[in-house]
């Protein structure tokens, strides 16, 4: 990590840091004054979202339907399967609590961050003690990507969108399959609003 001098915020990401035992003891060592940003969205959107990345990669993977379960006819979701594990986020956030208090991490909804950028954006600017410089004027919705992109407030600049690897069309799965993970997640999913202060909204 550079050294960072007064007035000056040093910013680092990985997907990875969240679910990862060993990162809140490291980042804890390094600087206890960290603030952490985590960006979530419904664990089930996400482990489909997590599988059709891996897909692209991987053609001949299993579907699914049957990476999800250790047993399809008993139901038991496989937990030791990453794109199930990740989204089990009051674990985690478990793990995180042991090293930083909750007012040191802020939990971003993957959500709100298509449809509303710049109030995510604000609670971050917040967050992290900044002006609100980035508002609603910097960004637009791109009909063809189907998300927002980002453009400078004067229209200077090209606007930015993110790149093809993001906003991948996901495959069908079966409604039955998506029903159990959300029974499944339910519970964890209650524990994380409770744990956060916020209702994200996933169990509607
Ligand atoms: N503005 C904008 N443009 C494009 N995509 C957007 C945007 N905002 C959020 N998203 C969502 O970001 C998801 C991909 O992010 P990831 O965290 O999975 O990316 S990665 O792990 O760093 O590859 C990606 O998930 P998928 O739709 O499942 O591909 C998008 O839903």
């Amino acid at each position: 990590m550079p050294k960072t001098l007064e007035g000056q915020i040093t910013m680092e990401k990985t997907p990875s840091y969240f679910v990862t035992k060993e990162a809140p003891a490291r980042i804890y060592a390094m600087s206890r004054d960290t603030k952490l940003i985590v960006v979530v969205r419904d664990p089930v959107t996400r482990a489909i979202s997590d599988y059709t990345q891996t897909l692209s990669k991987k053609p001949d993977i299993p579907t699914f339907e049957s990476l999800t379960f250790k047993n399809r006819t008993t139901g038991l979701i496989d937990t030791s399967w990453s794109a199930v594990q990740i989204g089990i986020y009051a674990k985690h956030l478990d793990n995180w609590l042991q090293f930083f208090p909750m007012r040191q991490i802020l939990f971003v909804s993957g959500e709100r961050l298509i449809s509303d950028p710049a109030g995510e954006l604000g609670r971050v600017q917040d967050f992290l003690g900044l002006k609100r410089i980035i508002t609603d004027k910097h960004f637009y919705f791109n009909q063809t990507k189907g998300f927002p992109c980002l453009k400078k407030a004067e229209g200077s600049s090209k606007p930015h969108c993110l790149g093809k690897t993001k906003g991948r069309t996901h495959p069908n799965i079966d409604p039955e399959v998506v029903q159990r993970l959300r029974d499944f997640y339910r519970p964890f999913n209650m524990k994380f609003y409770q744990m956060t202060g916020r209702i994200f909204g996933w169990d509607e």
